[in-house]
Order: structure tokens, then C-alpha cells, then sequence
């Protein structure tokens, strides 16, 4: 169903007869009596290309008549209009047995500046009657419960994206925040591009979206943190997975995309198996961060949490000079995006600059060395400590890429990474010192960069590698060689 945007001063268009009617019928009590008068004066923006009454109107139809009248659907319109209606647990999120607080009723409300308002547009003055219209929605007895609601949701198809930012944040929090009007004609013009196909949905990705920021997703507890508490025992853990979880799916795409707003993307820098990597400009603070974002989407609950795992082992570190600065993560079009510290590049052996020389190389050990005593501090390994995962920036080596890290003492899952600079005893199985996996992996991936050519993924060199067996490196000092040597076990 289309959505008619009409220009200020056009909004004129009133209810269907049957529409008034059943909104008169509808109304009930002081509260609501004193809104039928003012209804019949208030011309709401609804949209009328169906003279059909919709599901929502027999429902509310049915309310009025509930003890005689049985619902008697049209099942073809049914489906018509399965998408076109948020229904009211679905929208707020709230179940019926739960009341919320009571807001502050706001009684200073013009009733005749509210129906010129509705009539003209004006913004000011229609966003206290939405105001009111929460508050009355809190008070739920459930006719007026009902009504609200249908007024909410034609609320939504009136409002702009920008002004539902404003209307979403005034349900949450009554706190005020940037509208999206602040960033630029860039998104503006992409916003513009999607606009006919938003348009096609009763329910825009904005009224998701505002569903979405009324109940705000669960928190979940950092596996990786000593002592975490126990946030996630949710007690709204159904409802919240249905309509507010932590991957809202429907948010993002091509609709409200978080990445888009709060980045302008500058060029792609990186792929890895399960990511791609793209330099980005933070609009809010004019600083270039590196942002990765899952390949596929992850539709599973359990396939999202083991995606999360690296950025909660990252959150729990917190900042190392040797570490790639972690800052923000969320979820979007059921992709998880990671806000990351940009740096130059990372030591991979196919692209150069290697470790040229021998005191680039001791220093670069020395650093990795050091970010890995203080996650082994922390009681986490990296497990997935090679080349690729050693990042430069500004001449310090960082490590990064945190997707297997895991807990010391075994309570997560292990998921080890390249086989190429695992030791045998991971190979076997044998996780009692993952710790010693990750100065192994360090050694090894050292020693490739010295050597300038890659490590055998089997075989026998690979298996005197493992034996401490290392092959001379002519041009590197005894010591140097001793030292690999050491950390190869
Ligand atoms: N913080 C960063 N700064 C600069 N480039 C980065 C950064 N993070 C990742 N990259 C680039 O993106 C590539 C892929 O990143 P990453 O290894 O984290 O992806 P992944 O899919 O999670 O990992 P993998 O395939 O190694 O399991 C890296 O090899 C690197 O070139
Ligand atoms: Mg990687």
C-alpha cells in the first residue's frame, strides 16, 4: 500500500465516513470522549486509495461491539494487509500483563492549535499531541489502548524519517538527540534513492525502527570479563527476540542503516574468510577508522553470538598501545559491524613491506610479546596469532583479528586458528596451555617474515618446525635464531 506524502498546507485529507464512525464508536470515557470531540475537528493523514475497511478498522469495530459481533475477516484483505499493521505488543514491544510507568501527562495541550497542526503541518505542536498520545497509550485501558495505538501508527506514516527519530526518542527517553536531518545531502541523496521503495510498505523501516528503540535490545553478559555480571537473565527475552533483539532484522539494507549514517565510506581495505574490511569516515568526528562487517548475514541466535565473541573479547580487553583499538560494534541488516582502529597495514606475506631487518623483527616480536602478556593477564588466548593478524600503524606493531579468541582456563569454546602456526599439541587436541600456543604462533609467524617465504601446511618441514628444528637463517644472528628457537619450543 502506498504511502501519499502530501506538501504543507495539503494535508487536508479526512477520514472515510466509515472511518469516523468507527472512531466515534470506538471512543469511550472522559479521556476518550473528550478525543472524539476533538477527532471530529482533527483531520489525520490517512492514507485512502481502499474504501475496503481494513483489518485494523473491524477490529476496532469489533472492540466496540466485542460481546455480540464476531470478528468475521476477509481473508484475502487479511493478507493484503498482513504487512500494512503493526498491532499493538508487536509495536511497542510491551506485553499486555506488564505497565509500564505512568509518564507525566502533559496538560498543557491546545486542542485547536493541535487540529491546525495536523492540519498544516505543523511540527512543533503535532509532536506534544504525539506526546499525548503516548502518555494516553501508557494509561491502556484497552479501548483507549486501541485507539491510541491506531493513531500512533498513522502517527508514524505522517512523520517523516527525521521527525520519528525526534517522536522515537520522546517515547524512549524524552531526551534529545541529533535528527537525522544533521548529516549532510550525501545520505540524503541515498535516502531519496530507497524513498519509493520504503513507500511500498504500510509499516516503513522507520516505524520498525521506532519499535525497535521503544524496548532497547537485551544486555548480554561478556563471557570474557572476570567478573561480569549476570545481565542476561532477561525477563523480557521472548518478546525482546520477536521485536527488540540485539539483530534487528529490517533495520539497515537499503532503510535506516547505521553505517551509513555514521560513516561516509572512503574504499574497501581488507577481506578476510568471514569479513570485509572498508576505511571509513566517522561524520561526528571527522576521524578515519577501520569498519568490518560480516560477509553473510547471520540469521541464527547462535551463529550471532560467536560473531559477537570477538568483539566482546576485544571490549573486555580494553586498550593496549598493541592492540587494534576496538570502539564500537552493532548489529545491522543482521550484519555485525565493528568499529576498529585504522591502521597502515597489516604483515602479510603476500603483499610487502616484511620484517626487512633483524631489529624490525625483535622489535615487532617485542611488541606482539607485550600485547600478549596482557590478554594472557586477562585470562584470554588469541589462538589465531600469524602474519595477517599483525598490524602496523605509525611504525607499532598491533595485533588484531581477535574471532578465536578464548578463555585460558577452557570455559568457552576453542576454535583454533591457521593450522600453519599452531603447535602439534593443539593439533592433538591438547588445550592445557593455550597461552604457550599463542608464543608459538608468534615464533612461527616471526620466523616466516624473516624468511620471506611462506610456511608448509604439512610435511616434514612443517613437522621439524614443530620439533624446534628450525632451518639457519644466514643472515640473522645466533641469538636471534636462538630466540625463534625458544618460542618455537
Ligand atoms: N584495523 C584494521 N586496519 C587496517 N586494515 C584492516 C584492519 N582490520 C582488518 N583490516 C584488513 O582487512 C583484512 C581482513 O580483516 P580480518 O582478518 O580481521 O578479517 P576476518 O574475516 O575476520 O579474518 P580471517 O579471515 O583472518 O579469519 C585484513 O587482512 C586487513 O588487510
Ligand atoms: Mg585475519
Amino acid at each position: 500500500m502506498k504511502r501519499k506524502t502530501l506538501s504543507k498546507g495539503k494535508r487536508s485529507s479526512a477520514y472515510t465516513k466509515r472511518q469516523r464512525k468507527s472512531f466515534n464508536i470506538m471512543v469511550k470515557g472522559s479521556l476518550a470522549n473528550h478525543l472524539t470531540v476533538q477527532l471530529d475537528q482533527v483531520s489525520l493523514n490517512l492514507p485512502l486509495q481502499s474504501a475496503k475497511p481494513s483489518r485494523f478498522q473491524k477490529l476496532i469495530e469489533s472492540e466496540a461491539h466485542s460481546e455480540s459481533v464476531p470478528l468475521d475477516f476477509d481473508h484475502e484483505a487479511d493478507a493484503a494487509d498482513e504487512k500494512d499493521f503493526i498491532l499493538s505488543q508487536d509495536f511497542f514491544c510491551t506485553p499486555d500483563y506488564i505497565t509500564p510507568e505512568m509518564p507525566a501527562m502533559q496538560n498543557n495541550l491546545d486542542w485547536d492549535k493541535i487540529s491546525q497542526a495536523t492540519l498544516l503541518g505543523n511540527r512543533d505542536i503535532f509532536m506534544n499531541f504525539c506526546d499525548f498520545l503516548i502518555a494516553c497509550y501508557y494509561l491502556r485501558p484497552s479501548s483507549h489502548g486501541l485507539l491510541i495505538h491506531f493513531l500512533l501508527i498513522h502517527v508514524c506514516i505522517f512523520l517523516s524519517d527525521a521527525n520519528l527519530a525526534t517522536l522515537s526518542t520522546n517515547i524512549g527517553h524524552k531526551e534529545l538527540e541529533l535528527a537525522n536531518d544533521t548529516f549532510g545531502t550525501y545520505e540524503r541523496k541515498t535516502e531519496k534513492s530507497v524513498e519509493m521503495k520504503k513507500n511500498q510498505s504500510y509499516v516503513s523501516q522507520s516505524a520498525v525502527a521506532l519499535r525497535c528503540r521503544v524496548m532497547p535490545p537485551p544486555c548480554l553478559k561478556n563471557p570474557y570479563l572476570k567478573d561480569a555480571t549476570e545481565f542476561d537473565a532477561d525477563p523480557f527475552g521472548n518478546q525482546r527476540s520477536k521485536c527488540a533483539g540485539f539483530s534487528p532484522a529490517g533495520i539497515g539494507g537499503e532503510g535506516l542503516s547505521r553505517y551509513r549514517t555514521d560513516f561516509h565510506e572512503i574504499e574497501k581495505i581488507g577481506n578476510g574468510n568471514f569479513s570485509h574490511v572498508f576505511k571509513a569516515l566517522k561524520r561526528i568526528d571527522g576521524c578515519m577508522y577501520a569498519v568490518k562487517h560480516s560477509m553473510r548475514q547471520l540469521h541464527q541466535d547462535t551463529e550471532r553470538r560467536k560473531a559477537l565473541m570477538e568483539v566482546q573479547a576485544l571490549a573486555a580487553l580494553g586498550t593496549h598501545e598493541n592492540i587494534v583499538g576496538y570502539y564500537s560494534s552493532w548489529f545491522e541488516n543482521e550484519q555485525l559491524y565493528i568499529q576498529l582502529e585504522l591502521c597502515d597495514h597489516s604483515l602479510s606475506m603476500n603483499k610487502p613491506p616484511k620484517l626487512s631487518t633483524e631489529g624490525e623483527a625483535l622489535k615487532a616480536m617485542h611488541q606482539i610479546a607485550k600485547a600478549l602478556q596482557f590478554i594472557h593477564e586477562r585470562g584470554i588466548a588469541h589462538l589465531d596469532v600469524k602474519p595477517e593478524n599483525i598490524y602496523v600503524k605509525s611504525g607499532v606493531y598491533k595485533l588484531g583479528d581477535f574471532g578465536c579468541a578464548t578463555l585460558l582456563n577452557k570455559t568457552l569454546p576453542i576454535e583454533e586458528g591457521d593450522a600453519r602456526y599452531m603447535p602439534q599439541e593443539i593439533l592433538n587436541d591438547n588445550y592445557d596451555h593455550l597461552d604457550k600456543v599463542d608464543i608459538f604462533s608468534l615464533g612461527a609467524a616471526i620466523y616466516e617474515l624473516v624468511r620471506g617465504s611462506s610456511l608448509p601446511e604439512s610435511g616434514p618441514h612443517f613437522l621439524n618446525l614443530r620439533e624446534g628444528k628450525l632451518p639457519l637463517l644466514p643472515s640473522h644472528s645466533l641469538p636471534f635464531q636462538n630466540l625463534l628457537k625458544v618460542l618455537n619450543f
